[in-house]
């Protein structure tokens, strides 16, 4: 008999607690082929008074990262990141994406060769040369094993809450594609498995930046026509940005859950949103807000809309993508917020 699958999951925030849930009922529930311990990787941390992993292995909640919710007692916190994922034959990875190399690095030579990997992640890696790097490039290049992506409208709190929702998983090796539909879906949280990887990954990414100019413009008090306005015009320059740097890209993705689905949701309810308009109210810089308003959780916009710009002004296409830009360019305080909506009023979509 094949030995049971085991599972990791390599980060325990918001989505990393929330999705701990899912895969933690579902492999009790599918004993054949999953083994019904769950692994989580937790960032260790002192929390009024006891360690964060044994408050999670004791009172089976992450009072910090998803307070309130009750998490499976075969969901199991574990300090090491090196011990969490000795011998897994699947690895979630679920971090905030500025900390993944980090983390790859620690796992270098650790993992089971055999093993596949899903990333949840949102966010680029900057490359040597100009570039940028898919966080799934990442953990395949420094971990030498395949890696999938799963992406979709998923706000972790009404994931948490077992809200109906929709996700893409996005897979290369097809073979794959089964199991982690069988690992991650349940009644209220449903898979549509599609073999264009990169481009779920990339909306994934660049939806965040949108969203922070979501939360810009209702900052400076426009309501919801100037709101569809920002995500209709940052989902041209998503779909633009493919066309430009991925031309594989299939467009029929993104009206997949990874695609317009998580923008419109990530542009109404996400923190990247909740913080931009914010840092219009306040003049707060977006680090002080970050630190003030989300209790260790992290934004991912922001240093993706570095990241796209990096590799933008490396190739001289800034102009191409003024949405993104200004975005950036606001965020880092080279541009003030009230330039935005010049930003949209010239859109090159109108010329
Ligand atoms: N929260 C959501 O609603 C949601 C939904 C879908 C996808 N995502 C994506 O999932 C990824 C993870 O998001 P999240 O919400 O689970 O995280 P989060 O925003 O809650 O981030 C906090 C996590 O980062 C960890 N951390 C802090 N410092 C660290 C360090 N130096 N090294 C390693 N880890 C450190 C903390 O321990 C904690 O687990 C992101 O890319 C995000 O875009 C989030
Ligand atoms: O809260 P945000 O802005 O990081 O967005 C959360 C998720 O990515 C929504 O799918």
């Amino acid at each position: 008999m094949a030995s049971k699958k085991k599972v990791c999951v390599v980060g325990s925030g918001n989505w990393g607690s929330a999705i701990a849930k899912i895969v933690g009922n579902n492999v009790l529930a599918q004993t054949d082929p999953f083994d019904t311990e769950v692994r989580m990787w937790v960032f260790e941390e002192t929390v009024e008074g006891r360690k964060l992993t044994e408050i999670i292995n004791n009172d089976h909640v992450n009072v910090k990262y998803l307070p309130g919710i009750q998490l499976p007692k075969n969901v199991v916190a574990i300090p090491d990141v090196k011990d969490a994922a000795e011998n897994a034959d699947i690895l979630i990875f679920v971090l905030p994406h500025q900390f993944v190399r980090g983390v790859c690095k620690q796992l270098d030579g650790k993992v089971n060769p055999g093993a596949i990997a899903v990333s949840l992640i949102k966010g680029f890696d900057v490359a040597d040369g100009g570039g940028i790097l898919l966080i799934s490039d990442v953990i395949r290049e420094m971990l030498k094993i395949p890696c999938a992506a799963l992406m979709g409208a998923n706000i972790a709190n009404e994931v948490a809450k077992e809200n109906y929702c929709e996700a893409t998983i996005g897979i290369k090796v097809k073979e794959h594609g089964p199991l982690l539909k069988d690992l991650f879906q349940t009644d209220y949280f449903r898979i549509v498995v599609c073999d264009d990887e990169t481009t779920v990954e990339v909306c994934g990414a660049l939806k965040n930046i949108v969203a922070v100019g979501a939360g810009f413009a209702d900052g400076l008090g426009y309501g919801d026509n100037t709101k569809a306005a920002v995500i209709r015009l940052g989902l041209m320059e998503m779909i633009k940005f493919c066309e430009v740097f991925y031309p594989e890209s299939n467009q029929s993705t993104f009206l997949e859950s990874c695609g317009v689905a998580d923008l419109v949701t990530t542009c109404y309810g996400g923190r990247n949103r909740k913080v931009a308009e914010a840092f219009v109210k306040t003049g707060k810089s977006i680090e002080a807000l970050e630190a003030e308003m989300l209790n260790g959780q992290k934004l991912q916009g922001p240093p993706t809309a570095y990241e796209v710009n990096y590799m933008l002004k490396n190739k001289k296409m800034e102009d191409r993508f003024p949405l993104f830009t200004a975005i950036h360019n606001i965020c880092k305080g080279n541009l003030e917020v009230q330039k935005f909506m010049d930003c949209l009023k010239n859109h090159p979509e109108h010329m």
